[in-house]
């Protein structure tokens, strides 16, 4: 039994219809005991099939055997402790030491602490390592190369599998390694898959496979393609072989004939096919069959080491628990998040830094208005200011009333607008106009005299008297809020000015009062409630999105840097890479929840008449499904800026539908059935309730927020599940 044989393996990347073949019907054997080079040009599809051969990527096409069984299937072995992957990128934690790191590998592999000591000494030795205790992040690229390796070798597996060890390393180190493989593979059965660029390295190969355009041009020993093709290099064996398939171009069209015509491909012979396509179809015929009968000839080269195969090793005693595993992740993990002090004082301190602002920066009261007063009442505004001469006398039973515009300008005070008196209306207007003042209020002539006129006259006062008697006022509008909050104060100007007139006559008070009277409110109060409103809204943004971004930074990074393909060989499976990942956000999600209410409810003093349990599970719950929303723009985004692009472009849509910038009522009734749906709007109006109105679990509002973020979680999660399957 070979330790890997790949027959007529076929993948593409996208589309069944318009595929990008990576591999195409490729044949490949490895021994036991044997060092297999595979060599080709970059994005030749190595990389590929390196990770179809360790579990992580699966063919569309064909089938691979590794150490007598299928990769990913389960008790194959295959990812894991029976492989060691060595990715391409240095796919190890910045954070962790070199010590750490091979302790790390060691514990998910599932060893006891004494071998991995032991495995430790002997590979830094062997590889030169720098002391233990640096840190990944400060080691030159060489070494933490080096670490790589020894990452991959820690375990002792039986199939090695390295993809550009030696890039960036000496050439006595990378002698080194070569002269320890080769030594290892002699005495042991173990099996090495390795991708070089430094193609002549690779003659102390036992087996060479020559690859180009996802076809393994051929596979052979390095001696016997240096005496096929009379040459003294491999390089120049290469180049023979490639001039022999023409351009790269031709060579894919070459690919997509071979393709229409064939499903299963020999080494070495594919040259062939391309000058006879007419007999390519008998041909191929032939080969399935043989594919299928006679494995062992496919074999190119003899490994020098043990070749027994037996199935013993297929149940190698690797006893490891999930449970040492996820502890080994979960280690990692905190111990990751602990040592960047910067993420650390990000996700300690964004909430608070993001809710202090939200808090000092909305809802307090406009300050500092300025208004434009024109009273032509008056001939001069200082008299105004002189009370002894804004008068009101009481003679028997009639009031005389004596420059009332003044009243009301002296009610005016700086807590309501800052004012500016002008001599003329037009001037004032004019100012208003270029932006100087908010507003302009204008008093005509005889004001007093049309109120006196209405009061005595009643019914039959003249209609320039009700004009007359008009407080005017010209709002600059173009900033609502601010016109909103300027209309209610002088609203309650005019109260407090009315009822003291009348208290002056000996009036009763309550006749200044318009006939409406706001009682108590039921819940909430008439002040300050526009925090209160939207206070849940922003907090519930808060923690959704920075479980996204979170997510998927880590996510997406893990995956660039090739940590996540060198974890799941590594045996760990998605589910525990979600799961670990899942207790590290929640416990960092349930400081940031707990931080944050403390912080709206002690230090801002944000009224909550409810259960503050029910809002920090609710919180939970929907940090949770922005978590999942960031694993789902991590499975469909190759980069941080996709990434990016999604997170920002579906987060205004959902802010600006959530209601916390406009009632819902305000919007179409379609738009709201739309509004309802998204991640966080019934939530909002659910904590919105549960503090203002103190409801209960067992409310229908709550109950909605909490039944819409359960169904996102669950769609996104299967989403997820999904986008996950596919991408293999
Ligand atoms: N997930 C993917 N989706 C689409 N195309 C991909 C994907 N992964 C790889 N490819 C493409 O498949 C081809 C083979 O990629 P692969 O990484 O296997 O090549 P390689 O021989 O290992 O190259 P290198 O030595 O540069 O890593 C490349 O053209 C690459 O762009």
């Amino acid at each position: 039994m070979n330790a890997v044989e790949v027959r007529a393996g076929y993948k593409y990347y996208g589309k069944d219809k318009d595929p990008k073949i990576v591999l195409n019907r490729i044949n490949m054997t490895v021994t036991h005991g044997s060092i297999y080079g595979l060599l080709g040009a970059s994005g030749c599809g190595k990389t590929t099939l390196l990770s179809c051969i360790v579990g992580v990527k699966f063919l569309n096409e064909g089938k691979i055997t590794v150490l007598g069984g299928t990769p990913g299937k389960m008790g194959s072995g295959v990812p894991g402790p029976r492989v060691g992957y060595m990715p391409q990128e240095i796919a190890l934690t910045e954070e962790f030491s070199i010590k750490e790191t091979i302790y790390y590998f060691g514990r998910i592999y599932g060893m006891s602490t004494e071998r991995i000591r032991e495995r430790y000494k002997l590979l830094r030795d062997l590889l030169d390592l720098p002391t233990g205790s640096r840190q990944i992040g400060h080691c030159s690229g060489g070494q933490q190369r080096r670490v790589s390796f020894a990452a991959a070798m820690v375990h002792e597996p039986e199939l090695l599998i390295l993809d550009e060890p030696t890039v960036g390393l000496d050439p006595l180190l990378r002698e080194k390694i070569w002269d320890f493989l080769v030594e290892t593979t002699r005495t042991s059965k173990l099996a090495v898959i390795i991708t070089t660029h430094y193609i002549e390295e690779a003659r102390q190969a036992n087996c060479i496979g020559l690859m180009r355009n996802g076809i393994l041009l051929a596979e052979d020993s390095p001696q016997s393609i240096l005496s096929k093709y009379e040459v003294d290099s491999l390089e120049d064996a290469f180049l023979q072989l490639c001039v022999k398939h023409g351009v790269s171009d031709e060579a894919d069209e070459n690919l997509k004939q071979v393709d229409t015509f064939t499903s299963h491909q020999e080494p070495i012979e594919i040259e062939k096919k391309i000058d006879e396509k007419p007999s390519l179809v008998k041909n191929e015929v032939k080969r399935k069959n043989s594919i299928e009968s006679n494995d062992s000839e496919t074999a190119c080269c003899s490994g020098v080491g043990d070749m027994d195969c037996n199935k013993k090793s297929l149940v190698k005693n690797l006893q490891i628990t999930t449970k040492r595993r996820m502890k080994a992740l979960l280690a990692k993990n905190f111990l990751q998040m602990l040592r960047q002090p910067a993420g650390m004082v990000f996700l300690t301190c964004f909430p608070i830094f993001q809710l202090v602002c939200f808090y000092v920066a909305v809802g307090g009261n406009p300050i500092g208005l300025k208004l434009a007063i024109v009273n032509d009442e008056i001939q001069n505004i200082n008299d105004c200011m002189n009370s002894s001469l804004v008068t009101t006398h009481i003679n028997n039973d009639t009031c005389d009333l004596n420059k009332v515009s003044c009243r009301f300008i002296n009610q005016i005070n700086n807590t309501v607008a800052i004012k500016y008196f002008y001599d003329t209306f037009d001037a004032a207007y004019q100012d208003a106009k270029k932006g100087k003042v908010m507003g302009v209020i204008y008093f005509a002539k005889n004001f007093t005299q049309s109120m006196a006129d209405i009061r005595d006259e009643g019914r039959f006062a003249n209609e320039g008297s009700f004009f007359n008697a008009e407080i005017q006022i010209f709002m600059d509008k173009s900033d609502q809020q601010l016109t909103f909050f300027l209309e209610k104060k002088l609203r309650q100007t005019y109260q407090e000015f009315a009822q003291s007139l009348m208290a002056d006559c000996n009036y009763p008070v309550k006749l200044g009062n318009i006939p409406i009277d706001f009682e108590q409110p039921i819940y909430g109060s008439y002040d300050g409630v526009y925090t209160d409103y939207i206070a849940p809204g922003v907090v519930m943004t808060m923690v959704f999105f920075l479980a996204t971004l979170i997510t998927s930074t880590i996510f997406i990074t893990d995956r660039l840097e090739g940590v996540w393909d060198r974890t799941l060989v590594a045996g760990i499976s998605t589910t525990e890479l979600l799961i670990a990942h899942i207790i590290t956000q929640s416990t960092v999600m349930l400081v940031q929840c707990c931080e944050i209410v403390i912080l709206a409810a002690f230090i801002f003093d944000t009224e909550n008449r409810g259960d503050n349990f029910t809002v920090i599970f609710l919180l939970m719950l929907l940090g949770f499904s922005g978590m999942l929303y960031g694993l789902f723009i991590s499975i469909f985004c190759d980069s941080h800026t996709m990434a990016n692009f999604m997170a920002t472009g579906s987060f205004y849509p959902m802010i600006i539908l959530c209601g916390i910038f406009w009632p819902l009522e305000g919007m179409s009734i379609y738009l709201q059935y739309i509004a309802f749906l998204l991640p966080f709007t019934l939530p909002s109006i659910a904590v919105r309730n549960i503090l203002a109105k103190g409801w209960s679990i067992a409310h229908a509002s709550v109950i909605a927020g909490y039944g819409i973020t359960v169904i996102w979680i669950v769609v996104l999660l299967t989403l997820c599940l999904i986008g996950l399957k596919i991408k293999k």
